[in-house]
């Protein structure tokens, strides 16, 4: 199927100017992957941009946050190495730091992005996309001139998601740094503070406290990163204070104001605490407050649901693809859903039966059994699946099996004083694996075999013939084994 231009005669007000198969609002990670799969199977696509080519993760988020945090994490295990003292005494060098992050972010250009839509056969319109009522999609150009797509089949919304502030007061005149400010500055700040103790709060306190910066964490829960084992948290607090950071939980901040001295931020218990920046990393919300969505009966701002082939509940043409649909807000599970919807999008339009079925090849299956995440603090924090308070609230009857890293030879081998945890959590009715959790330098790489034994849904006993080499952090899967064992 090919892209259809409509009759130059025909009324503008009504007639679409341009016809496709698809039309994808987003070109964010997911977006692309959309389109890509849709004309991989045969259809015609357009996709729509209204900032850069790439999305969040490329410019603002994944890329530039973890060029920053490698060299803070790689500093850290050279301090654990002896012999590397001469190498890894002094501060880093920021400014290298940064100008490399600059090049990971492809310095906020979208050429290559852009080049590589254009290469898939997609045809990217740039501007503001709307819904305009049932398969139409306005696109407000920054120039003011608006051109109406009408998609045979599907729209895919894949607007992504921006930073949540909470409403405080003062918050408009403190300039607060969101994620954006948090992976672009140019400069390290003197004094940082950092609101939330989530994925964002806990990787970019890493960061900028290794980068030079005084950093004070700011959590109003008991702990860090509490989607994960409580462990995990635990430990890349520990680590954090050992680095320097002022980490304070049970705390929150009631306002904030900004003069010629820096940012004042007021809490809870009635003390001030000043710094040069603040960083609030309170969570997101969905990029659909302006996309149209009351003129197909959707409430604007509202995340959208979406069964396991992406499809908005009761639509049989909108797809909400990534993190829009607040299933998991992570680029590869984004990417993930892309590969289905897509797929789904041609198999619906040429149609081809659906296989839908729990891990059918078009059901999204693993946003509710197998995410993975890794966390790229110090310890990596990483996690696949469901924690030991996930399963047992689900119903299951579970047994959770833990290990320290540190009794584990290549985890020693990896940098001295080496402090992790692991746990896996088994169904005991099925002998399968729920979920596992790795924290400790370094074993972000492991993930992905959890992310096999707990998708492949291997049975534990089949598991033990998987030997892991010797010596390496792997090797915590025999300690794991032999611990279930007994
Ligand atoms: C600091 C930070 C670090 C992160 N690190 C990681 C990580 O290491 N690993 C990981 O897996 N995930 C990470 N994430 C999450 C990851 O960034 C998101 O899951 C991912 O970007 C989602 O992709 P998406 O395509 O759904 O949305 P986005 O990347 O947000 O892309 C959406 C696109 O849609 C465009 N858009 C929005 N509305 C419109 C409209 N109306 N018209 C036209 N275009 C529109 C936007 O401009 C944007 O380009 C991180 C997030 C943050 C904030
Ligand atoms: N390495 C990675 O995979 C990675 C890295 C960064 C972000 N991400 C993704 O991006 C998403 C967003 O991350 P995030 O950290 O912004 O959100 P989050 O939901 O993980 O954490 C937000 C934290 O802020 C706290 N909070 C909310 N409102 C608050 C308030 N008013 N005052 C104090 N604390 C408040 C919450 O309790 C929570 O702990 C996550 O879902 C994550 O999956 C992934």
């Amino acid at each position: 199927m090919t892209q259809a231009r409509t009759d130059d005669t025909a009324t503008p007000a009504k007639a679409p100017d341009h016809t496709y198969d698809v039309v994808v609002v987003g070109a964010g990670p997911v977006g692309e992957n959309v389109a890509d799969r849709a004309r991989a199977a045969g259809l015609s696509a357009a996709i729509v941009e209204s900032e850069l080519v790439g999305g969040e993760c490329s410019y603002w988020a994944c890329m530039p946050s973890k060029a920053l945090l490698g060299p803070v994490l790689a500093q850290a295990d050279a301090r654990g190495l002896p012999g590397l003292e001469r190498m890894t005494g002094g501060p880093l060098d920021s400014g290298a730091v940064l100008a490399r992050r600059d090049s990971f972010a492809s310095d906020w250009k979208d050429d290559s992005q852009a080049e590589w839509v254009d290469s898939t056969g997609t045809v990217l319109h740039r501007g503001h996309g709307r819904l305009a009522g049932e398969r139409r999609v306005t696109v407000t150009a920054e120039d003011g001139r608006v051109t109406t797509l009408a998609a045979r089949h599907a729209v895919a919304l894949c607007t992504g998601t921006s930073a949540a502030l909470p409403d405080l007061p003062g918050m408009a005149g403190a300039r607060p740094w969101t994620s954006r400010e948090a992976t672009s500055a140019e400069e390290v700040p003197g004094r940082l503070a950092v609101v939330g103790g989530g994925v964002v709060g806990a990787e970019m306190a890493t960061a900028w406290q290794g980068l030079g910066a005084q950093v004070t964490l700011l959590v109003r829960g008991g702990g860090l990163l509490s989607g994960m084992e409580p462990f995990a948290g635990e430990l890349v607090a520990e680590s954090l204070r050992a680095a320097g950071a002022d980490v304070r939980t049970g705390v929150s901040v009631t306002a904030l104001s900004r003069d010629a001295c820096g940012v004042t931020l007021t809490l809870d218990d009635g003390s001030t605490l000043q710094a040069d920046e603040v960083l609030f990393a309170t969570g997101r919300r969905p990029r659909t407050g302006d996309l149209g969505l009351d003129t197909v009966g959707l409430a604007p701002g509202d995340w959208l649901t979406v069964d396991d082939t992406l499809r908005v509940t009761g639509s049989d043409w909108l797809y909400a693809v990534g993190d829009c649909n607040h299933r998991a807000l992570l680029t590869h599970q984004g990417k993930y859903q892309a590969r289905i919807a897509g797929s789904v999008i041609a198999a619906r339009a040429q149609g081809r039966p659906l296989d839908t079925g729990r891990w059918g090849a078009d059901s999204a299956t693993a946003d509710h059994d197998a995410v993975p995440q890794v966390v790229f603090t110090d310890p990596e924090a990483t996690s696949v699946g469901l924690t030991l308070a996930q399963a047992e609230e689900a119903g299951h009857r579970v047994r959770a099996v833990d290990q320290d890293l540190a009794g584990v030879a290549g985890a020693a081998l990896h940098r001295d004083g080496y402090r992790g945890r692991a746990r896996m959590v088994v169904d005991l009715d099925r002998e399968i694996l729920l979920g596992v959790t790795f924290v400790g330098p370094g074993v972000g790489e492991l993930l992905q075999s959890a992310t096999i034994a707990v998708a492949g849904e291997v049975p534990v006993a089949r598991l033990w013939h998987a030997v892991p080499s010797y010596p390496t952090i792997s090797e915590v899967w025999l300690r794991l084994l032999e611990a279930y064992r007994g």
